[in-house]
């Protein structure tokens, strides 16, 4: 990586964790999300859910119709039920586009209904994942009610994901979007079959920015924002050089009306900026010499892939950032709208 204060250039990124959505909102979110990203994992919590390798593959397909960049690679995703079975994982593999299946505790967050109602019954297909070699993404929270929505990420460490790592040892784990201390400790102990992404509004945030002087349901996102203290372990992990923790966005595109409502979805939108976000964090941390190994080098190594061997230019010019984006025949209100954001791209 060669850096001066104003220019630098990086191995081209990968983003390791967003949604797209379907139908008519494609054509935005594929526009923003490719435009100098090369591979992104590709989040199946449609309505209905891609459980199937037919229908992640048709998927990809309506993708690659919405006219993606010619750099952008979508790496498709499998969504694990209670009925997967270990044939379906042995299919998606041999597909050769589904790279990893996701784990959604039933009810945990946007569209997990279908999701897994207890680790236990997935346990042969997780044998079956062990065994061909296919990632296992988390979203990391339990969904007792009981459980402060604060510890949930906590919690589901200790009583499930503890458990799978261990009866699992050769499965590679991904802990999606992580936002605690506890998530980073875990992490960092476990053997080198685990990892964990990071997302730029968990490292440029805390719940003191969604809660303090004014609601801003924007900043509502699943894993919830958490305490500063989080915050700065999360900071430390993404800017620490270590293999283990790299970059997805988790840019969760909702219809401004349904943000702002008197029952809001969770998930924020950050694919207009994702890398100009992550260097915002960065290089707040003073660690622009840490953000290629996080953006563009963890990644693909953990999954076993190629580096990319391209290289795009983020060049230290002020812009801000619209008030909105158009989503379908409506809007979704980013991250920082409004905002200055100090990075920009230039491809
Ligand atoms: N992160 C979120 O708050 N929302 C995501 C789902 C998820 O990644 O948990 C979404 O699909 O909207
Ligand atoms: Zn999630
Ligand atoms: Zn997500």
């Amino acid at each position: 990586m060669t850096s001066t204060p104003q220019r630098i250039t990086l191995t081209r990124p990968d983003d390791w964790h967003i949604h797209l959505r379907d139908g008519e909102q494609l054509k935005d979110t594929v526009r923003d999300a490719s435009r100098y990203i090369g591979r992104a994992i590709i989040m199946p919590n449609l309505v209905p859910p891609a459980t199937c390798t037919e229908t992640a593959l048709a998927y990809r397909e309506r993708i690659m119709a919405a006219g993606p960049s010619a750099q952008f690679e979508p790496l498709m995703v499998l969504y694990l039920t209670d009925n997967t079975t270990p044939e379906e994982i042995r299919k998606a593999k041999a597909s050769g586009k589904i790279v990893a299946a996701k784990l959604y505790p039933a009810g945990a967050t946007t569209n997990s209904a279908s999701g897994v109602t207890d680790v236990e019954n997935i346990y042969p297909v997780l044998e079956a994942m062990q065994e061909v070699g296919m990632l296992l993404l988390v979203h990391g929270e339990v969904t007792d009610s009981s459980i402060d929505i604060f510890d949930r990420e906590k919690v589901f460490i200790e009583t499930k994901l503890k458990k799978v790592v261990s009866d699992f040892p050769e499965l590679k784990v991904v802990l999606e979007h992580i936002t605690t201390r506890d998530a980073v400790e875990f992490v960092r102990s476990a053997s080198t079959n685990v990892a964990a992404t990071i997302t730029a509004h968990h490292l440029l945030y805390n719940r003191n920015h969604m809660l303090a002087g004014g609601i801003r349901p924007h900043y509502y996102c699943l894993p919830i924002l958490k305490r500063n203290t989080h915050q700065q372990a999360l900071i430390e992990a993404a800017t620490s050089g270590s293999a283990k923790f790299f970059m997805g966005t988790d840019s969760a595109p909702h219809l401004k009306d349904k943000k702002e409502a008197s029952c809001g979805c969770a998930g924020a939108y950050t694919a207009h900026a994702s890398l100009e976000l992550y260097a915002e964090a960065f290089e707040q941390a003073d660690a622009m010499d840490k953000l290629e190994g996080f953006a563009s080098h963890f990644g693909p190594d953990f999954y076993g892939l190629e580096r990319n061997s391209d290289t795009i230019t983020l060049v230290r010019e002020p812009w801000q950032v619209p008030e909105s984006y158009p989503l379908a025949d409506d809007k979704v209100i980013p991250i920082c709208a409004g905002e200055t954001l100090n990075w920009q791209v230039k491809d």
